[in-house]
């Protein structure tokens, strides 16, 4: 699906200078990007404005070559997946908490059976036996993973991935990317200062003080 920020300025107080400043980027369906830049640049705030969380000052968002507005906004946050960078699925066991997204109306119909979410994982080098230990017991780049198992078998066109490699070994960032790129058509916009994963993105936008 096709995403352009055209010359977008932002900020959350009147008072400041902008945190965002003639901001571009244009994503087409099968394209990997990323948005670079230093901590506080506003990385997370372009997913937030893309979700239409927050109003840009100036500018023009386009989904699918047509404005956001409150009437395709639904249908965008339905084509959706936000991985955010610490993953927190709640309290239970892996096996309970990986159904909750699934329990949305919306994404219902692709909740994956467990051998399915199994294999997953199991691709992803995560053992089986995490399946029943308790969520919060994950290391960081376990949770990390099991975010982008949740984001392949949402089998949304649109997933916004924040830091998806921050906490991860190259061994493991090979079989993320292996698993995310499987599906072409998919339109990915990720944040990062990862330069592993910045090279294999096609195009990367950076975001200045
Ligand atoms: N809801 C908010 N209200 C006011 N200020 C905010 C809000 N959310 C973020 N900010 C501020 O905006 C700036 C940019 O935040 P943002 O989270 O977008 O940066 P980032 O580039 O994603 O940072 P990091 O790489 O550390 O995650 C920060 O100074 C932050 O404190």
């Amino acid at each position: 699906m096709s995403i352009i920020f055209d010359q977008i300025d932002f900020s959350y107080s009147k008072n400041e200078d902008p945190l965002i400043q003639g901001f571009s980027l244009e994503a087409e369906p099968g394209d990997r990007l990323a948005i670079k830049g230093e901590s506080g640049t506003g990385k997370t705030t372009i997913f937030r404005l893309l979700l239409g969380f927050e109003i840009p000052d100036q500018g023009t968002i386009l989904f699918q070559r047509e404005k956001l507005n409150p009437s395709n906004i639904k249908g965008l946050r339905q084509q959706t997946t936000w991985l955010p960078q610490d993953l927190d699925l709640g309290q239970g066991l892996l096996k309970e908490v990986f159904y909750h997204p699934f329990q949305f109306k919306s994404n219902l119909a692709n909740s994956p059976s467990e051998e399915t979410v199994l294999e997953t994982i199991n691709e992803l080098g995560l053992p089986q036996k995490l399946w029943v230990e308790k969520f919060e017991n994950l290391s960081t780049g376990q949770r990390q993973r099991v975010g982008i198992a949740l984001c392949y078998l949402l089998q949304k066109p649109i997933l916004l991935l924040d830091e998806p490699t921050s906490a991860l070994d190259d061994a493991s960032k090979e079989k993320v990317t292996e698993l995310l790129y499987k599906k072409k058509s998919r339109t990915i916009i990720s944040t990062s200062h990862d330069p592993w994963w910045l090279e294999r993105c096609e195009k990367v936008v950076e975001l200045s003080n």
